[in-house]
């Protein structure tokens, strides 16, 4: 469509006029101008019928409640204690990947070794991570993945008790519900009453309701944690209190365990503690009570779905083209070899990870010519101009990140797998990187944007300084399917230890 009707056009989605945008200069109009593009979408009785108006970040029509949960997501993501923690933490999962995935090498499917499906490992390793990481609770999700495939029926029996029911079931619930966001926005309230699509709305409430659950157990359960070590907390103060009856000293509770994740920081908010001493999350004009579990809910649920989805799509997507593109793979190599020199084992920190410029400029150019986000939406709450064009209030666009990122305007022959492009702006096959569209923009970027870097960046540095991955099928396309992001369906690779080690 773009070919025929040029960078900006409209089309009707389910009767509505939406307006496409297909150029970067053009939605950065729109970022630009964030008091008229407060909402992602037009008033949508779908998406309020999934609560989704209501609650979270996404599609959040309650202006105040959006900029408080926005808020604290930001900080928890950004803080720098957090993503110390996130880089300590993915090497502590991949340590454990890496001891099934040693199990494997020595198994054959045929005579070029046993087959993987890395989608499945990538997810149930980010799974674990973000969940640990955002809630202080354990998934286990790795552990039962392995236990499900491997064929010694004991590690089933052994596996270890995952705060989930099934961690299996949540990752497919949390992406079924991502997916529940685009159908019932664009399936007319009357459609999603026929035969046929009836079963697959009472899917999507299952799922849901099941991802529900679990979400609010894990909320349970640390609620009662922090109770126990405020019930230990109070003890303790009490008898130091007695030890220096004389002392005016103020008692300083942030010594006491507590962790500075989301969850915590959400449940221990507004509470008389001193946890989040370097936050500003204590005082907020707007809350004065505490959030309730289901608001926590529905916030949690679009923060993990960002680590079960968008992070493990984008590392297969990232593992295809590498597997393509020898030359490219050699270039990492090397600079994986140079920065870490022959210890395969380093352990690794941001500054570190800072000097992986090639490295950097692979996931860019990944994200470039296959993003994982491939498209957004925003509405105009207030009459607009965008390009030569004036639009009236309650105007729905589509930002085409897909055809933005391949804009013969904006990078010189753009369908050219090339991630030197990225590495310095005078190269001239990148005429501009300020349209490169993939976390979005304006104030509603993603905010697990550098989160996202850190584990893209840190999962690259982890396989390919140690493991050799294949295809099985080098002819096959990528296999994904476009929900609300583009997901990853199936990875089959052959994966063995590097010739040197
Ligand atoms: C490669 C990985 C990722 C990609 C490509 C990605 C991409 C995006 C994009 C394009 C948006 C829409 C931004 C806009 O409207 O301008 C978004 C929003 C969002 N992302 Fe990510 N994301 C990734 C990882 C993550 C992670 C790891 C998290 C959390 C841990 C996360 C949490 C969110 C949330 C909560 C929103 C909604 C923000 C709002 O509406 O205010 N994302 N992401």
């Amino acid at each position: 469509m773009h070919k025929i009707y040029g960078d900006i056009y409209e089309v009707y989605m389910c009767n509505e006029r939406c307006i496409w945008i297909c150029r970067g200069d053009l939605c950065e109009a729109i970022y630009n101008s964030p008091n008229k593009f407060l909402f992602r979408t037009t008033p949508n009785n779908g998406l309020d019928e999934l609560n989704a108006t209501l609650e979270g970040l996404s599609f959040n029509r309650n202006w105040e409640l959006w900029k408080f949960n926005r808020k604290l997501v930001t900080k928890s993501l950004t803080s720098q204690k957090f993503l110390r923690d996130a880089l300590e933490y993915i090497q502590v999962v991949w340590e454990e990947m890496e001891g099934y995935l040693k199990e494997y090498e020595t198994l054959e499917d045929d005579d070029n070794g046993k087959i993987l499906d890395f989608s499945k490992w990538i997810s149930t390793w980010s799974t674990d991570m973000t969940l640990f990481l955002i809630t202080n609770q354990n998934a286990f999700s790795l552990a039962n993945y392995n236990s499900t495939i491997s064929q010694n029926s004991l590690l089933l029996q052994n596996a270890p008790k995952s705060i989930l029911k099934s961690p299996g079931a949540f990752i497919e619930n949390t992406i079924a519900y991502l997916e529940s966001w685009i159908f019932f926005a664009f399936t007319p309230k009357f459609v999603r009453m026929l035969p046929g699509f009836k079963e697959r709305v009472k899917s999507f409430y299952d799922k849901g309701n099941s991802l529900r659950r679990d979400i609010k157990e894990i909320i349970q359960k640390r609620r009662k944690e922090i109770e126990i070590m405020d019930n230990n907390i109070v003890k303790e103060k009490d008898i130091e209190r007695m030890k220096n009856q004389d002392s005016d000293d103020e008692y300083d509770d942030s010594q006491t365990g507590f962790c500075s994740d989301l969850l915590t920081t959400i449940l221990t908010m507004n509470a008389n503690r001193s946890i989040n001493k370097d936050t500003e999350y204590n005082e907020d004009n707007v809350h004065s009570k505490y959030m309730t579990d289901d608001n926590i809910t529905g916030l949690l649920i679009e923060v993990v779905g960002g680590g079960v989805e968008t992070t493990p799509s984008t590392i297969c997507y990232i593992i295809y083209y590498l597997a393509h593109y020898s030359s490219v793979r050699e270039c990492l190599l090397k600079e994986l070899d140079h920065t870490f020199g022959c210890n395969p084992n380093y352990k690794f920190e941001m500054e570190d990870l800072n000097k992986l410029k090639y490295c950097e400029a692979i996931i860019n150019e990944v994200m470039r010519i296959f993003p994982t986000s491939p498209s957004n939406f925003r509405m105009a709450n207030e009459p607009c101009e965008i390009g030569d064009y004036v639009f009236p209030k309650n105007t729905q666009f589509l930002l085409n990140y897909q055809i933005i990122n391949s804009h013969p305007a904006h990078w010189i022959n753009p369908n050219e797998f090339n991630p030197e492009r990225f590495l310095n702006s005078s190269n001239e096959s990148r005429k501009s990187n300020q349209y490169f569209q993939a976390f979005g923009g304006g104030h509603k970027v993603c905010p697990g944007k550098i989160f996202a870097m850190l584990q893209l960046k840190s999962f690259l540095v982890l396989l390919y300084r140690k493991w050799e991955v294949e295809l099985v099928d080098m002819n096959a396309p990528i296999k994904s399917y476009d929900i609300t992001t583009r997901s990853c369906q199936q990875l089959e690779v052959r994966i063995r230890r590097r010739k040197f080690i």
